[in-house]
């Protein structure tokens, strides 16, 4: 028998660095035969994109949170890679990366690595990487039920953003994640950097343990009729308020949707730029992800990157070039009681703005 590949599972919320931290990772010639699997929340995939592989070297899974379509996609991937390994072709692999979605509860991935007779016979879950941004983990696990289940079953913490961010706010955050887990190292990351070793480890994953651990988030897990919770589809006016807190206090928010928004034509840097801020002045808050790849008008050629987490919008990029054909300008939105029809609505009335002309003066 093949000896059982190793898998690690990075996860963390939204916004939080995985993507970040994988695209560094994976410069390193270290992890040259790596798979990765992506799971993307919203209708148009961009992380992809900005991870600079070719896409054959990626399995996407279908959109949607990983809790919803974990089981058929998540094996559905793993035969997918035995295929290409059996067969040849695609990238020669011996490791394998999940990146799950930000929203994306661990629980029902662990299962399905631990549990599927599939995936246990071909690989075996090594780690769990949680990303946590020392920006926003404060409001985060006060508010969102999936962050503190990501934190808690880590085996390692990569803390990102701590260049942001000073005493005594890093010192009371350290705190509170050895609370939550006090097993788990972790580890500082600015802006993806970290070592192979450090995120890695030299401590082999020791199954036992693990098994007790996330067998406790699985129980947590038995309580929720496993329904689909269908955020990713709300539509205008679907954003109802559950009665029964009980049954959902471990599920997603019902307030959270996600959608995306398309433009063919180029748009204006300064409408652009300046109806970014004016969301994020007037519903900071309530964006709990914005991102997107940007055709503005002045250099069609030179695609910008944007990213936005709850009130931090981090600075613009401009890439070389566009990763792939799709030149339209692609937003990812992930709000909470904000609609697309309103976004879209706003952004019609910046995107064509041009920068005003000098006032004359006769
Ligand atoms: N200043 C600073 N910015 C960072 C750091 N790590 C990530 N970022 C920025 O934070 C934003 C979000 O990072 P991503 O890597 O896309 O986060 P993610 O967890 O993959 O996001 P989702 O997949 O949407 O959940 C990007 O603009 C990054 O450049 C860091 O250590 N310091």
């Amino acid at each position: 028998m093949t000896k059982a590949i190793p898998v690690t599972v990075l996860t963390g919320f939204l916004g939080s660095g995985k993507t970040t931290v994988l695209a560094q990772l994976l410069k390193n010639p270290k992890l040259e035969k790596t798979a990765i699997i992506v799971n993307e929340f919203g209708e148009v995939g961009l992380d992809h994109d900005l991870l600079e592989r070719s896409d054959e070297d990626l399995i996407l899974l279908a959109n949607g949170c990983v809790c919803c379509t974990v089981r058929g996609d998540l094996i559905g991937a793993f035969q997918k890679l035995e295929a290409q390994r059996l067969a040849n072709t695609g990238r020669a692999f011996d490791r394998v990366i999940i990146e799950t979605t930000g929203l994306a509860d661990p629980a029902p991935i662990l299962h399905t690595m631990m549990s599927d007779a599939f995936v246990t016979g071909h690989y075996r879950l090594e780690q769990v990487i949680t990303t946590l941004d020392a920006v926003n983990a404060m409001t985060t696990l006060d508010q969102h039920q999936e962050a503190v289940k990501q934190a808690a079953v880590a085996d390692r913490i990569l803390l990102t953003k701590t260049d942001l961010v000073a005493e005594p706010l890093l010192g009371e955050l350290r705190t509170r994640i050895s609370a939550l887990n006090p097993a788990a190292p972790v580890i500082a990351a600015v802006n993806g950097e970290v070592n192979v070793e450090d995120f890695f480890g030299s401590s082999a994953f020791d199954p036992a343990e693990k098994t007790t651990q996330v067998q406790d988030w699985l129980r947590i897990e038995a309580y929720e009729p496993h329904a689909h919770h269908g955020h990713e589809h709300h539509g205008h006016g679907d954003l109802h308020h559950h009665e029964d807190d009980e049954v959902d206090r471990n599920r997603h928010d019902d307030h959270i949707s996600a959608y995306s928004i398309i433009r063919e034509q180029p748009v204006s840097w300064a409408g652009f730029s300046a109806w970014l801020d004016m969301i994020s002045k007037l519903r900071g808050d309530d964006l709990l992800r914005v991102k997107g790849i940007v055709n503005v008008i002045q250099h069609p050629d030179r695609p910008v990157v944007i990213h936005g987490v709850q009130h931090v919008f981090h600075q613009p990029v401009f890439l070389e070039r566009w990763p792939n054909d799709d030149h339209r300008t692609r937003l990812v939105f992930i709000t909470r009681d904000i609609d697309r029809e309103d976004i879209d609505a706003t952004l019609q009335v910046f995107e064509n703005r041009r920068p005003r002309p000098a006032i004359s003066t006769n």
